[in-house]
């Protein structure tokens, strides 16, 4: 009977563990001469947290940037659920951004409103995406402000009130309410106390379980992309020099590249 199914030609076809929710072709990115990332290939399935590593200006953050839509790529394609990105219409695009993707800065101010309440900041999302009622639109808030450790009486207060760690939790629950199913993460442990990195790493690794989220990370640091990642890509010069499976990738590195970079030889 399954093959007997048609779809409308909008309908963008169901990513299944077959098919890839992201699939990435020949993508490039220059900035003049200079090459921002070049020849960037990979899929992404449902359910699979790919880690971007590499040392600074390796590509990592232009790669992301062109993934998630805030840079034009120079040359080849992105399909999102067998759909080319580029091909869609814009406000189609925003849409996207606000429902099926997310994305966590490292710098919470650049994915929050600061002079808007932590339930704000959550409500805010929910409302873009169609969310009218005042009382449930508080009580999911209230809701999320739980799942990242934010206790409840805080809802009124501005995030400029609350440590980096707990502006990082909030610019996740204003990021996750909506169920997304792609979350691009740009260094989000990045900046923070060791203890404070540990304690948001658990969480994130606890919702990203917990809601079979496809997360695509940059990090420079490993230890993130060991405790986060299922696959690893490693950047070198805007190229991607070696990928697999991160146990494979940290424990039998195959570029000596990656072997410096394992035994920290690089500073990254
Ligand atoms: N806006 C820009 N204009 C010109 N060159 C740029 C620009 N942004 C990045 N580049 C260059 O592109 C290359 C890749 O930089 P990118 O910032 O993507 O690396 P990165 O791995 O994210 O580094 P970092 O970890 O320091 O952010 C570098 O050579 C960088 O100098």
């Amino acid at each position: 009977m399954g093959s007997h199914m048609t779809f409308p030609a909008e309908t963008p076809p169901l990513a299944t563990p077959e098919t890839p929710l992201l699939r990435v072709e020949g993508l490039g990115k220059f900035y003049g001469a200079r090459i921002g990332c070049a020849d960037v290939c990979f899929d992404l399935f449902p359910g699979e947290v790919l880690g971007i590593v590499g040392e600074s200006g390796s590509g990592k953050s232009t790669l992301l940037s062109c993934l998630a839509g805030f840079l034009e790529a120079d040359a080849g394609r992105v399909l999102y659920r067998g759909r080319d990105i580029r091909a869609m219409a814009e406000p189609e695009r925003r849409m996207l951004s606000r429902t099926e993707w997310a994305f966590v800065h490292q710098n919470p101010r650049d994915g929050l409103r600061m002079g808007v309440s932590a339930g704000g900041n959550v409500g805010e999302r929910l409302m873009a995406v169609g969310a009218r009622n005042y009382g449930s639109i508080r009580d999911t808030a209230t809701d999320w402000l739980g799942r990242v450790e934010i206790a409840p009486e805080r809802i009124d207060d501005r995030p400029r009130q609350f440590s980096g760690g707990m502006q990082q939790r909030l610019q996740i629950a204003r990021n996750l309410v909506t169920g997304p199913r792609l979350v691009f993460m740009d260094e989000p442990t990045g900046g923070l106390d060791v203890s404070v990195q540990a304690r948001l790493l658990d969480l994130l690794r606890g919702l990203v379980r917990d809601m079979g989220l496809s997360v695509i990370i940059v990090t420079h640091d490993l230890a993130v992309a060991r405790l986060l990642a299922d696959r690893l890509m490693v950047m070198k010069d805007g190229h991607v020099i070696e990928q697999g499976l991160t146990d494979q990738v940290l424990d039998d590195p195959q570029a000596a590249y990656t072997q410096l970079l394992v035994s920290s030889v690089l500073q990254v």
